[in-house]
């Protein structure tokens, strides 16, 4: 059976890669940007070695400046560059761009190779002017993907262009990080480079901007400027305009607010450690692989997150996950700038990283539900905008305060403790990011429909798996005890519940006995439905949502309120019975039919649930009379259903007492009554049992 996979997911991305130029045009920008990204962690390196000599503040200056040139004129000069690169030709703009970055990136360490003293100036120099070249080629990548793609799969390709621009981060930094662990070997292969990972780094990203103009020259792409409409929002020539320019009326103002100011904060986080990550890991010792390892960490972290958040957490409301990711990103950076240990620094970042992914993925959900389908652009766009001028300036920033503040030596006691410069910075910028992040949080759970019983609780509900009762405020909350009986055809549970039913009324508490399905007057009708031998033609699916219908009515008009009367509530057959009937003996999967069951049930879960465990065949034997539709499935669908109960009451021992149904039917009630007695209210005492177990025989006579 195929599930349908979420929108963006790489599982759909088929369907647009089967077009070839896209295909192609998207292998070459995944092996540029890898390059890319390559030359980020390579330039960060050559400055800190071509200052090495220098003195303390210039090497933090020049790893500012290398992040500074690399970050910046993307973000503040992309609107002088938009109107511009619309007059150029296309394919060629992208074709003669990719051809120029590959020579400037070549010619870094080259010349530093031939002319170590202008090295860091030729650094500078080329860098800028490759930021110049992209400043052009963007617009040209933009417009081509539109040209390339089917309109209804723009929005695919659009997701898979980000996926690549951003995943291959991790792959590079890892790359990065292998590479400068066999330094010393490369060293020894290749003498005369000033550092070899980071020399090889400059020319693989030389080298996959050749592949791309390449395959650009191959492409398809007609050289006129698209129409307006074709335009993406979150286009880079609209950065700066998208950050000033609020999105009216998309999302309410604290909601847009929070997301802004938690994405800034997660940002800042992240950007700390990339700016800072070089000097903070030479601090450690580590050099270039700790380098490598903790700007794979933030990344990989955050696809991690953005991936498997979601799915742990998915019974957590968005906004909440989202508040609770950046708080936390923000959080572990206080820790992650104070240890001195490069291993737990990097787990550390790798917690950032997961956090703010989490979150990321949460905020996108957000958006993606409370906008409307016009205005999601606009708010993409200044998020979008608004985390890459964060990132720009927290990443400048933190290697330029980690030279102001320096490095001192503290006498702790009879110790002394190093003080970095990186560290500190790494500590206040979590510190000040994890109060944005608190603030976003407030702002964002301000009337949230989803919240429930408080942060706390919702959040180990949702680590177990488990829908948090929304409905029923605190007063409304049922007081009453639930009580479950299950278990095959023939079980006894007909029996016990009447039992049970007579022994608590006797005891002076409220009693509702029940049953599903077929207890209200909608459950009658699907009951007469579900039971028809004539209904042979009732699908798997349809089956598990009449029986959840049933639920849904019948929780809402009889079990609540009489729960929250402090009744004890008694039913013949409650949610297990469709896991393992329409899971387990239908086969159907059994995480929908919780889902299901739970969403119907408003995630009502019995205090006790009475397994009355019996062979099918035994169980059918005793029921005289016609079987219905059910009761007339085959044996091993009955066997199914049996070890379904079982499995279920093993994965939840506390709440299950499970009984052999074959013992003597007063053996099975006074073992029921032992149990139902420890947890009620208001305890029975023991000496009842003598006096009630007349009651049979009594009411027999
Ligand atoms: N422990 C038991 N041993 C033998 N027969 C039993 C036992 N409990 C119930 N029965 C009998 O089995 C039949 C089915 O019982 P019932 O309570 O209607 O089962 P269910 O509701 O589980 O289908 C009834 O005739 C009942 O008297
Ligand atoms: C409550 C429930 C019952 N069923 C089935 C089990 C039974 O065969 C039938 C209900 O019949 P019922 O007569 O209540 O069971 P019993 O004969 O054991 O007293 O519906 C499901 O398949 N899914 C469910 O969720």
């Amino acid at each position: 059976m195929s599930r349908p996979a979420s929108p963006g997911a790489p599982s759909e991305a088929h369907n647009v890669l089967a077009i070839t130029p896209f295909r192609r045009l998207w292998i070459s920008l995944s092996l540029s940007s890898l390059g890319d990204w390559l030359s980020l962690l390579a330039l960060i390196s050559l400055a800190v070695v071509f200052t090495a000599d220098g003195p303390h503040l210039a090497r933090y200056l020049a790893v500012a400046g290398v992040v500074a040139v690399r970050l910046a004129p993307a973000v503040l000069l992309s609107p002088l560059a938009g109107p511009l690169a619309d007059r150029l030709d296309r394919r060629w703009t992208m074709v003669v761009g990719d051809v120029l970055r590959a020579l400037l990136y070549i010619s870094i360490p080259v010349v530093g190779l031939l002319a170590p003293g202008s090295g860091l100036v030729w650094l500078f120099v080329a860098s800028f002017l490759a930021e110049v070249v992209a400043l052009l080629w963007t617009p040209a990548k933009d417009s081509a993907v539109p040209s390339l793609v089917p309109r209804k799969l723009l929005g695919q390709a659009d997701k898979l262009v980000l996926f690549t621009t951003y995943g291959t981060a991790p792959v590079a930094a890892l790359l990065f990080a292998a590479l400068a662990s066999v330094s010393n070997l490369l060293g020894a292969l290749l003498p005369g480079m000033a550092k070899p990972e980071a020399d090889i780094a400059l020319y693989l990203n030389g080298l996959t901007f050749l592949v791309a103009a390449a395959v650009a020259a191959g492409l398809p792409i007609p050289s006129h400027r698209p129409g307006k409409d074709d335009e993406s929002p979150t286009r880079d020539s609209r950065i700066l305009a998208s950050v000033w320019n609020r999105p009216r009326g998309a999302v309410g103002g604290p909601l847009l607010t929070g997301l802004t100011l938690g994405m800034l904060a997660t940002v800042a986080a992240g950007g700390a450690v990339i700016g800072a990550g070089r000097l903070h890991a030479e601090a450690l010792g580590a050099g270039n692989a700790g380098f490598g390892m903790l700007f794979a960490a933030v990344f990989g972290g955050m696809a991690l997150g953005v991936v498997s958040g979601p799915r742990i957490l998915k019974k957590l409301s968005r906004r909440r996950m989202f508040g609770v990711g950046a708080a936390l990103a923000a959080f572990v950076l206080l820790p992650a700038g104070a240890v001195w240990d490069m291993v737990l620094t990097v787990f550390l970042v790798l917690a950032l990283g997961v956090c703010a992914g989490v979150a990321w993925a949460a905020g996108l959900a957000v958006v993606a539900r409370e906008t409307e389908e016009e205005d999601r652009g606009a708010v993409h766009a200044h998020l979008n905008g608004t985390a890459r001028l964060t990132l720009l300036l927290s990443a400048v920033l933190a290697p330029v305060a980690a030279g102001f503040v320096g490095d001192h030596a503290l006498p702790v006691g009879p110790l002394t403790y190093d003080l970095r410069g990186t560290g500190v910075v790494l500590s206040v910028v979590g510190l000040l990011a994890a109060v944005a992040a608190l603030v976003a949080h407030r702002q964002v759970n301000k009337g949230d429909p989803e919240a429930g019983p408080g942060l706390i609780p919702e959040l180990f509900a949702a680590l177990r798996g488990v829908a948090v009762p929304v409905e029923g405020t605190e007063e409304e909350k049922p007081t009453g005890a639930f009580i479950v009986l299950e278990g095959g055809e023939g079980a006894g549970k007909s029996t016990q519940v009447r039992e049970l039913t007579v022994w608590l009324r006797d005891q002076g508490f409220e009693v509702v006995s029940t049953r599903q399905p077929g207890a209200t007057k909608l459950g009658m009708r699907l009951r007469a439905l579900l039971l028809d031998r004539e209904n042979s033609h009732i699908t798997p699916r349809a089956e598990a949502l009449l029986y959840a219908a049933d639920k849904a009515d019948h929780v809402q008009q009889e079990i609540l309120p009489a729960l929250r009367r402090g009744a004890v509530v008694i039913s013949d057959r409650y949610v297990d019975s469709t896991l393992a009937y329409q899971g387990a003996g239908r086969e159907l999967d059994p995480d929908d039919i919780r889902r299901i069951s739970d969403w119907a049930t408003q995630g009502l879960v019995p205090d006790l649930t009475v397994l009355l465990d019996v062979r099918p065949e035994e169980g059918l034997a005793r029921l005289g009379g016609a079987v219905d539709r059910i009761e007339a499935e085959s044996a091993e669908f009955h066997n199914r259903v049996r070890k379904g109960f079982l499995d279920l009451a093993r994965q939840d021992p506390e709440r299950y007492l499970v009984l052999d149904a074959r013992e003597p039917q007063e053996k099975v009630t006074r073992e029921i009554r032992r149990r139902v007695r420890a947890f009620l209210p208001d305890p029975v005492p023991s000496n009842a049992e003598a006096v009630t177990g007349m009651i049979p025989v009594i009411r027999n006579n």
